[in-house]
């Protein structure tokens, strides 16, 4: 790659060339009252999948706005690889956005419509390349048979594939690609987070992925960004963020049925420790590595406690052995997994279980769980009182 000192030739000249790596310093952007971002700061890596995962309004899509130069910045830097681009204008960085709303030419057809940036100004490729990368792109998208309709006579989600496409054919060194899949069905939407795991062009490149999806955050990711409030949480691989939320906001946002929460009481006398949940009428043994661990932070005697539904194993047989005694309540059958809400004296909780086991109402049940993946929380700040960036 040619290093030149003048903005136009640098990008021009390490376009195709590399994976940038993108970085934001300390980014504020308000829009009037309102504050978008508050000091946003993450880094990708070359060539990696980096999702961007948050609620509504928690940022994604100025950040990406931001990344692209469609938005200016109150403050902070917006880098591409080690240069500070925020006077770049938007043509002049080398990326590829696809928004949700999907800006088509009406008058185009599809294939116009995705082979368009190859015939800007400056770019050379033949008829025969651009129909090349036109018929692969629509057939990595499962379009190749819209490829001569119009947008008007396009569904909402196959128009965001067309979109889609028309971003990925310019191979550009970084892609920002917002909620891409939200309109399509979800057979295809599985069938395009495969194929965006094997697509050379995304491998060869850069993505900053928005989306608020949890499925989609954790199958795609090579890294995730926790985004809420303007503001980054927790950067981390898919299983870091899954099994070491650094908070509740964290473990609550990733898993579906949600966490399930408890207040709980940190006990021990000179041979055991335990959490003793007060409303569930149960105490959970704990073993001395984690009741070492919570006395090395300092954790409350008074603390939340988190464990996953996947995380709980009940049983009918001799119940009064388990670890609670508990009560079934409503079954709920999802195909590939069951979903069992039962009642501990006055709290529910939720497990997964067979789907094909249909259990009946108020059936007495014996309660299990999985003291390794117990996750522990201040109750004040609700941080994960064993969190550790690692
Ligand atoms: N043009 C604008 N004018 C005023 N406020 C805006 C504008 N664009 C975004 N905001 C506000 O900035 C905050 C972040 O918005 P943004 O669209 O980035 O969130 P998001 O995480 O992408 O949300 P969603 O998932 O709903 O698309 C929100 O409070 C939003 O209302």
């Amino acid at each position: 790659m040619r290093w030149l000192h003048h903005d136009r030739i640098f990008y021009v000249s390490c376009f195709h060339e590399i994976m940038a790596v993108v970085a934001l310093r300390n980014v504020v952007k308000t829009y009037g009252d309102v504050t978008a971002l508050h000091g946003l700061d993450f880094e990708t890596k070359e060539g990696e999948f980096f999702v961007l995962l948050g609620p509504s309004g928690a940022g994604k899509t100025t950040t990406l706005k931001v990344i692209a130069g469609l938005e200016d910045i109150d403050s902070g830097e917006v880098v591409f690889d080690g240069k500070v681009v925020n006077t770049v204008p938007t043509n002049l960085r080398p990326v590829g956005m696809a928004f949700e709303s999907y800006a088509l030419y009406p008058h185009f057809t599809v294939f116009e419509n995705i082979a368009n940036p190859l015939r800007a100004p400056g770019k050379t490729y033949t008829e025969t390349e651009i129909k090349d990368r036109v018929q692969k792109m629509a057939k990595m998208l499962k379009i190749e048979h819209l490829l001569t309709r119009h947008p008007g006579e396009l569904s909402g989600g196959q128009k965001q594939r067309v979109s889609l496409g028309r971003t990925m054919v310019r191979e550009p060194s970084v892609y920002l690609l917002d909620e891409p899949l939200t309109h399509v069905d979800a057979k295809i939407r599985f069938d395009l987070r495969i194929q965006f795991h094997r697509l050379e062009e995304l491998q060869q490149s850069t993505t900053v992925y928005v989306t608020h999806d949890y499925v989609e955050a954790l199958s795609l990711g090579d890294r995730i960004g926790i985004i809420d409030q303007g503001r980054i949480v927790q950067i981390g691989e898919p299983k870091q963020i899954y099994y070491h939320p650094r908070n509740i906001f964290v473990a609550h946002l990733v898993g579906q049925p949600s966490i399930n929460l408890m207040n709980a009481q940190l006990d021990a006398d000179d041979h055991n420790a335990h959490l003793h949940v007060p409303q569930g009428g149960f105490s959970i043994p704990l073993s001395p590595e984690r009741f070492h661990a919570l006395k090395q932070v300092n954790a409350p005697r008074d603390l939340i406690v988190g464990i996953r539904p996947r995380d709980l194993m009940t049983f009918t047989t001799t119940p009064e052995t388990a670890t609670a005694q508990v009560k079934s309540d409503v079954f709920e059958p999802f195909g590939s997994f069951g979903l069992l809400s039962i009642l501990a004296r006055d709290i529910y909780l939720k497990l997964l279980t067979d789907p094909e086991q249909e259990v009946e109402p108020d059936i007495p049940l014996g309660l299990n769980f999985r003291e390794d993946r117990l996750i522990f929380f201040d109750p004040t700040t609700e941080n994960n009182l064993l969190w550790s960036e690692n």
